[in-house]
């Protein structure tokens, strides 16, 4: 299934028509650069074109009051006085004859997109669209939002679609406080959101954007705010985010549906947000949503006002709603110390609501803590000069070109056993070369001429994914120990890269692998085992794979984090018969490995696992993984065990730090 993108130019007929310091970034030139963007790089042409359409009345009053849209309904007859006078009344927006149309298209457009989500016309896909939506409340305009288009298209999913559990991300830097008020008592609608807040000093300088705000009543923990209190974040402090707080509860909600609020006023350059991501950043925060609710994710633009690091991002978002492989996340150097700070306040904010967090560690003292930080900060603010002038014209490079392979998945089966359509069987060619450097280092194998064959096309396979001729790979084999042997020794020599070994069940994992940081191994199994180094990594799951909470939270706050800081240049995901692990977890498992290494996973199974064919080569084509239902609290043995192995690694291993290293 595809992806939709929904884009109308009626959208840019409106701007600003008076001098407002406050509203000039807002310009219509921000959808034309972005559309521009999506057309040139062949991406616009690769998407389903969904019309917009006008929202109703109904539409819109299932978030704002009548009041609110009666007087909205009067901008389009008024004189320019009339408009600026009833502009005064609401903060950081501004009107014009023909924003109320505009508006009504914005949120018309992402009701068009949940309809083609929810109906199966397509996947997912994106909403190019302004007035952007996310600060509009029940009955005011502000933050340059008119209509809240995410907040109606979550109550429109609930009540058109049945849709019973909506998650919204918003990862726009300003706090969307018109969703949060919208939902803030509904279980069904879980919104997060991180956003600049420099302790209540950034707009929208409010009290309720903190991290201890967690939503009401039966709301309660379904409202999950991460404040920025310093400017300057990074690809790293995202990344942290996203894998120790939002993602182990998003998996544990288990959405049927979610939106995105994709402002990309979070990127480098961004005269607003100040931070320091780059725009490829984006492809791995859409990559990491896309194997929940089934893949349903509706991406709609909110804020984004540098006219260059804009459409990088909104096509790097694009790109990877397409299912392109996401480029390498360059030099992740770990979370800075202000952001572990924030995190760690909110995942203790929500220990007591969410069992994925019930063992973050209780914040000390917070407010001594914060304290401390921001009277840091406040030094710091001193010696830099009062007024931070406003950041020097911010230069990054272009994001990587994402060149798809001309073959997706390639697969190496023995005789009988058939390929799944879309896959490419592969078998090499008996290189010499190979066949003869593989007699030298399998003399036992040798004599058997089915075992060569198999090495000398994995081995094959292995250097095609190396030049993106293929992207991905899986692998039916005798031995899945001695393959993956094979693939180690050849990849260290071959690949001048890292690569990632992940080994589900007992595989016996290569021991004579040198220590050299050239392969990381992360070895998921029930059975003790010390840690042997930095590059040697057991994950002991008392019910080994079996118990699916404790596997994926392993996954999202372990594996994730440590294959990102690692930055392999191949992925091998190997698994035993005897693992346990249920078909959902173990696709959830190679769909979210695929965001690393441009994508280039190779999958060893062991023959009497065929049946394991079809789901791991739907993965590996970028279908998403089923849901693995609502994930129950980990065994309390494997989250201790998993903390004392966090806390143990972090020394090494930046990306597992939860919270800011206690200084003096
Ligand atoms: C969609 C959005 O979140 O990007 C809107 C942001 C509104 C910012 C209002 N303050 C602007 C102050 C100008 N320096
Ligand atoms: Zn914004």
């Amino acid at each position: 299934m595809g992806t939709a993108l929904i884009y109308d130019e009626e959208m840019t007929k409106y701007k600003l028509l008076w001098v407002d310091p406050a509203c000039k970034i807002e310009v219509p030139e921000r959808l034309t650069v972005s559309y521009e963007a999506l057309k040139n790089s062949g991406l616009a042409d690769r998407c389903v074109s969904v019309p917009v359409r006008e929202a109703t009345d109904e539409d819109i009053l299932l978030v704002h009051s009548e009041e609110y849209l009666e007087a909205v309904k009067k901008t389009p007859y008024m004189t320019l006085e009339d408009l600026k006078e009833f502009t005064l009344q609401y903060g950081d927006v501004y009107f014009h004859p023909n924003i109320y149309h505009c508006a009504k298209l914005a949120a018309g457009a992402s009701l068009q997109l949940v309809d083609s989500v929810m109906t199966g016309k397509v996947r997912n896909g994106m909403a190019l669209v302004r007035p952007p939506g996310h600060h509009s409340m029940r009955s005011a305009a502000s933050g340059f939002c008119v209509f809240n288009n995410v907040a109606i298209a979550a109550q429109y999913a609930k009540l058109k679609h049945g849709v019973k559990r909506v998650l919204i991300v918003d990862w726009d830097v300003h706090h969307g406080q018109g969703v949060q008020y919208s939902f803030e008592d509904d279980p069904g609608v879980l919104y997060f959101s991180w956003h600049r807040y420099e302790h209540q000093k950034f707009w929208p300088q409010l009290r309720e954007s903190d991290y201890d705000n967690v939503g009401k009543e039966k709301g309660e923990g379904f409202n999950i705010n991460v404040p920025w209190n310093k400017v300057g974040m990074k690809n790293s402090d995202y990344l942290s985010v996203f894998c120790h707080m939002l993602l182990p509860v998003a998996y544990e909600f288990n959405p049927d549906l979610v939106l995105v609020c994709a402002g990309f006023d979070s990127a480098i350059g961004d005269p607003e947000g100040e931070m320091c991501a780059s725009p490829d950043i984006f492809a791995h925060l859409t990559h990491l949503l896309m194997n929940l609710a089934g893949g349903k994710v509706c991406a709609v633009l909110e804020g984004g006002y540098n006219l260059t690091s804009l459409p990088q991002s909104v096509c790097q978002t694009v790109h990877t709603l397409l299912g392109d492989p996401a480029p390498r996340p360059a030099n992740l150097d770990g979370p800075c110390e202000s952001a572990l700070e924030s995190l760690h306040c909110s995942r203790s904010a929500h220990r007591k609501y969410w069992s994925c967090l019930k063992h973050a560690a209780e914040h000390p003292s917070s407010d001594v803590s914060t304290k401390r930080l921001k009277l840091a900060e406040e030094e710091e603010k001193v010696e830099n000069g009062e007024e931070k002038e406003k950041a020097e014209e911010e230069v990054w490079p272009e994001p990587p070109k994402r060149v798809t392979a001309p073959v997706r998945t390639a697969l190496v089966l023995p005789d009988g056993v058939s390929c799944p359509d879309r896959c490419k069987l592969f078998s090499s060619s008996k290189d010499p070369v190979i066949v003869n450097k593989l007699r030298e280092n399998f003399p036992r194998d040798a004599a058997d001429s089915d075992a060569l064959t198999t090495l000398s096309s994995l081995v094959a396979l292995v250097e095609k994914m190396e030049k993106n001729e293929i992207c991905n790979g899986l692998a039916l084999v005798q031995d899945v120990s001695m393959a993956m042997t094979c693939v180690v020794q050849h990849a260290a020599i071959a690949l001048s890269n890292r690569v990632l070994v992940v080994c589900v069940g007992d595989v016996l994992v290569p021991a004579h692998y040198k220590e050299d940081g050239t392969i990381l191994l992360v070895h998921f199994s029930n059975k003790e085992e010390e840690q042997k180094s930095k590059y040697h990594i057991p994950v002991c799951l008392k019910k080994g794979c079996s118990d699916v909470s404790g596997f994926m939270q392993a996954v999202l706050g372990l594996l994730l984090p440590l294959g990102y800081e690692y930055d392999p240049s191949l992925v091998l995901l190997a698994r035993t018969p005897d693992s346990g692990l249920c078909d959902g977890a173990w696709q959830q498992l190679t769909g979210l490995l695929q965001g690393l290494a441009q994508g280039h996973t190779l999958v060893l199974l062991q023959e009497g696992e065929r049946a394991y064919v079809g789901p791991t080569a739907s993965s590996l084509l970028g279908e998403a993984a089923p849901s693995v239902g609502k994930i129950k609290a980990p065994l309390l043995e494997d989250v201790e065990s998993m903390e004392g192995l966090r806390t143990r690694l972090q020394v090494d291993w930046k990306l597992l730090q939860t919270t800011a290293p206690e200084t003096g």
